[in-house]
């Protein structure tokens, strides 16, 4: 497998800074959460698969053909040394998802496919997979584009093309990213080009580097991140108007709201759809507290009250603001004990080291914003302390974010504590919430 080294690209996440790092500051605003650097972070602290329960769902297009599905990855009849790159990344059979959706996009003749499931649960290495097994090395002409909705998530995707394809040496793959830029009329000869909408859109039409009409894969990536992007969505729109009809497209995500579901079925003609339900938190093993405060200073001392009980395992402390984080932190120095940060203002890899440390138990609590309200699992978390309840942009009860930070706590069975600091000002109800009853939930936010 080859790549090449790129002219001001860096192919290693660990140098990848977002671009307005520098002008984050502390701030009263809530901590926003950015989508591009949620799947990035979760991509980077991730080790292994997300686990899922529930059964994947199928709609075939045409309901007529049998439902392939396979349990291993021989069945797939790979090339040899691409088996031999799946082995090597340590995978010993296809997650749920893969199991459906690898034979679909292998079916000859090609199948369109959407597919959504949530994060980790093996949707990239199943593209990558497809990708490398449809190119034809010996066409030296890009016949696979992948898009994806930033610069750092493609070069994300490529690790795992270059891992996957490492047996490979001739298949090659080129980054359509910002800064990587190619002279003018030079036809790319790698097979997958993997870039963001707009510059795969300017190769593709204003420079010629890939011939559209050679096209035979197209892999549309994280839909939902990529449509909350203004542009993105048309970019992508004006890449797939020219392909040809014969081109196999196939698009994911982790989320299906209505906006994704009509981008899907725009740039997906007559797809197979795969959906593997998220699994439901449960919280029967999270017992919840409040206590009562008057203002901050009284939260404060309550947490230290409590603090004997925040370092028996771990603890993750949950703020409103950056401000509020930052202060609390501040106040825990003085009292002389240890804690870890985690905010907006850092960078992606700032959060994920600080998130690494936390894990290898380097620190016992985690003081945090929303910005990491889901996809941190540490299992040894066993209380989660809300220093300020979540709240929507409208100041209501955000029963969606609570249970996301709860969630944190009583993984896999094991018991968990919630403790809620509630300003007696405000005095919100806390009820227990029935994430089996999404009608109680919708109502929780009324
Ligand atoms: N069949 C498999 N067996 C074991 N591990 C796997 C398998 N497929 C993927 N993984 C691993 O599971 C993790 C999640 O996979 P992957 O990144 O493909 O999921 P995803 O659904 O694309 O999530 P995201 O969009 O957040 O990256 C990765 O660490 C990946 O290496």
């Amino acid at each position: 497998m080859h790549s090449r080294s790129l002219d001001g690209v860096s192919t290693c996440a660990g140098n990848l800074v977002p671009e307005n790092a520098g002008d984050r500051d502390l701030t009263g605003e809530a901590d926003k959460v950015n989508l591009a650097e949620e799947s990035l972070l979760n991509k980077m602290i991730r080790h292994a698969l997300v686990r899922n329960r529930n059964q994947v769902e199928v709609l075939q297009a045409d309901p007529t053909s049998p439902l392939y599905s396979v349990k291993t990855f021989e069945e797939l009849r790979l090339k040899p040394e691409l088996l031999e790159g799946v082995y090597k990344m340590g995978f010993n059979r296809p997650s749920k998802i893969q199991e459906c959706a690898l034979p679909m996009m292998l079916a000859q003749p090609p199948q369109n496919l959407i597919a959504q499931a949530q994060s980790g649960t093996g949707k990239t290495a199943a593209f990558s997979l497809a990708m490398l097994s449809h190119v034809n090395p010996a066409n030296k002409w890009t016949q696979c584009l992948c898009v994806s909705p930033t610069y750092e998530l493609a070069l994300q995707i490529g690790k795992v093309i270059e891992q996957m394809g490492k047996f490979c040496p001739d298949v090659k793959v080129q980054y359509a990213v910002r800064g990587n830029r190619l002279q003018r009329g030079v036809q790319l000869q790698d097979h997958i080009a993997i870039g963001t909408p707009g510059t795969l859109l300017d190769w593709c039409t204003k420079y010629k580097h890939i011939d559209p009409k050679k096209i035979t894969m197209f892999v549309l990536d994280e839909a939902d991140v990529m449509i909350a992007t203004q542009g993105h969505q048309d970019q992508s729109l004006r890449i797939y108007r020219q392909l040809t009809k014969d081109c196999q497209m196939l698009l994911f995500s982790a989320t299906f709201e209505d906006s994704v579901w009509r981008f899907a079925e725009r740039v997906v003609p007559d797809p197979n759809i795969i959906k593997l339900k998220r699994e439901e938190e449960t919280l029967d093993n999270i017992k919840q507290f409040y206590v009562a405060c008057k203002d901050k200073e009284a939260k404060f001392t309550a947490l230290c009250d409590l603090y004997g009980c925040l370092t028996i395992a771990q603890a993750m402390i949950f703020c409103h603001t950056r401000k509020m984080a930052s202060w609390l932190v501040d106040q825990l120095y003085r009292e002389g004990h240890q804690v870890a940060v985690l905010s907006g203002q850092l960078t992606v890899e700032q959060r994920a080291a600080v998130i690494e440390r936390f894990r290898n138990g380097k620190e016992k609590v985690l003081v945090t914003t929303n910005v990491c309200s889901r996809g941190i699992d540490v299992e040894q978390v066993s209380l989660v302390v809300n220093f300020d309840l979540p709240v929507d942009l409208e100041g209501n009860a955000d029963s969606e974010t609570y249970l996301h930070r709860i969630g944190r706590t009583g993984r896999f069975g094991r018991q968990g504590f919630a403790v809620n600091m509630v300003d007696s000002k405000h005095n919100r109800k806390i009820r227990k919430l029935d994430t089996q009853n999404l009608e109680e939930m919708e109502s929780l936010s009324t």
